[in-house]
């Protein structure tokens, strides 16, 4: 049975403990438990690996849940993720994080490692699974008011994004890992964008990270595995490069006359470079044309040759036109939002698989960390700046501070839009929770320690 909204405050946490590996001996472990404070849990663990000195720890009470090694993912997804469907349907993001360190089961989690079996299925696809099911029941709906979406452009379906986050770059998983610049626009938004293409007649187009339509789960289900494998080449060591990286999978319900609406963005905006670069330059030569130089290196007006301001306004009234062509097609996306009768229009699961926490324990690192090179140090630096500046986001919006230190890192650059999306109205806000994945293994203590502290801050942060 689903459980009742479990994400309804501002940022819950979850933890998850993983199963003893296999080459564990039973036993050895540590010992924990969770204690009910209110309307949280805490959560204590003691080591008996030193029998003189049994070392116990506990946290605040910050979480909402606390999932045991007997837990499948089927119970984690009921707990976390499906009562938050309810709110997909109403056009409302919801954001969903695994933290925790190297093989403590983020990707187990959030992916999982069994595409086929509804019990192992990962958050995302079980997510993707229940959207599907959502919208048949939609589609059913449309079909008995004799509503046809599909002549009308409105049939609906799930748009997949795939990335991973690493440095400033994105890599775009349903592009061939292309790689995808970072970057805040002049209207504040993030944009994430792909290589330039240059076209016929001096177009330029910039496309953002590939959103791949998809009209069923399967299909859902082979673009989310095509990504995965993107996610797999170019490393030596996969194990090692996922920990390095944030992967990010989106699925948002479109429709097709939004995917339209969209593309006609891009055109529009590509049609525009060359003749405001036009404009650009013919302003440029007029003004150039008409100064003569002075005999000290100065310049000064020419009064026998003044700028042509007819070809000057010209090439202006060129690009008003242009300008306004982009403007009428951004307006045509917000009108398909406002038309539409289907409130789940733009609703989206956001599931970050994060990096590895390990390289935000710098303790832990230069004590038991294999010596790195100076690029995985960079990384490593990186990845630090990106957690604590995570961390700093969702403190700061739990408090609603008046500035969200969104710029403070790449991956806070890229999460913002998820975090402040509100649907289709304002009055919908996303929502968001973590689940803090940890191990039982006496060697990963310090980190499971880290991975509480961590989350406790962010917990607590949720509960003001
Ligand atoms: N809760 C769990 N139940 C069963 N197996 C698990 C669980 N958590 C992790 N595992 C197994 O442990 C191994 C490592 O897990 P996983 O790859 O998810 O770790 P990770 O935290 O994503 O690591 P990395 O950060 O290095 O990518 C996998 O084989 C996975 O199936």
């Amino acid at each position: 049975m689903a459980v009742q909204d479990p994400v309804a405050g501002p940022f819950q946490v979850f933890v998850r403990w993983r199963p003893l590996p296999a080459s564990e001996l039973p036993g050895t472990e540590l010992q924990h438990s969770a204690t009910q404070q209110d309307s949280k849990l805490s959560v204590s663990f003691s080591s008996s690996a030193n029998p003189g000195r049994p070392e116990t720890w506990k946290s605040g009470a910050s979480y909402t849940h606390v999932f045991t090694a007997a837990d499948d993912n089927s119970v984690v997804y009921e707990h976390v993720v499906a009562a938050t469907l309810a709110h997909i349907l109403k056009g409302v993001t919801c954001n969903f994080f695994a933290y925790g360190h190297s093989g403590s089961g983020k990707t187990h989690t959030i992916i999982g490692y069994d595409y086929e079996r509804d019990q192992r299925l990962g958050l995302c696809l079980a997510a993707a699974r229940d959207v599907f099911h959502a919208l048949d029941r939609i589609i059913e709906f449309d079909m008995n008011r004799q509503a046809d979406s599909k002549s009308r452009g409105e049939e609906l379906g799930v748009a997949v994004r795939m990335y991973e986050v690493r440095g400033r770059y994105a890599y775009d998983l349903l592009n061939n890992g292309a790689e995808c610049h970072v970057r805040e626009g002049p209207d504040g938004r993030t944009h994430i964008r792909g290589q330039t293409e240059m076209l016929e007649n001096g177009r330029v187009r910039v496309r953002p990270i590939a959103a791949k339509p998809c009209f069923s789960f399967e299909e859902t289900r082979a673009t989310i595995l095509d990504g995965l494998a993107k996610r797999k080449t170019g490393s030596s060591s996969v194990h090692e490069e996922s920990s390095r990286t944030h992967a990010v999978v989106e699925l948002e319900v479109v429709n097709k006359t939004l995917l339209e609406a969209r593309d006609a963005v891009i055109e529009r905006e590509s049609e525009l470079v060359p003749v405001g670069k036009r404009a650009t330059d013919i302003y440029l030569e007029e003004q150039m044309a008409s100064l003569i130089r002075n005999s000290d290196g100065t310049y000064m007006p020419n009064p026998e040759c003044p700028p042509n301001q007819t070809r000057i306004d010209a090439a202006e009234a060129e690009k008003k036109l242009y300008q306004d062509r982009l403007v009428a097609a951004e307006e045509a996306v917000v009108a398909c939002f406002a038309t539409t009768r289907h409130a789940c229009l733009g609703g989206k699961f956001v599931f970050v698989d994060l990096a590895g926490s390990e390289y935000f324990d710098q303790n832990q690192q230069a004590s038991t960390a294999p010596r790195q090179t100076m690029q995985e140090q960079k990384q490593g630096r990186q990845i630090n700046t990106d957690l604590f500046a995570l961390k700093e986001v969702i403190r700061a919006r739990a408090q609603n501070q008046s500035r969200i230190p969104y710029r403070a890192s790449p991956l806070t650059m890229v999460l913002r839009s998820h975090f402040e999306a509100r649907g289709t109205s304002q009055e919908k806000p996303s929502r968001s929770a973590m689940i803090l994945t940890v191990s039982s293994e006496e060697a990963m203590m310090a980190a499971t320690r880290n991975t509480l502290k961590y989350g406790g801050l962010v917990g607590l942060a949720g509960g003001e």
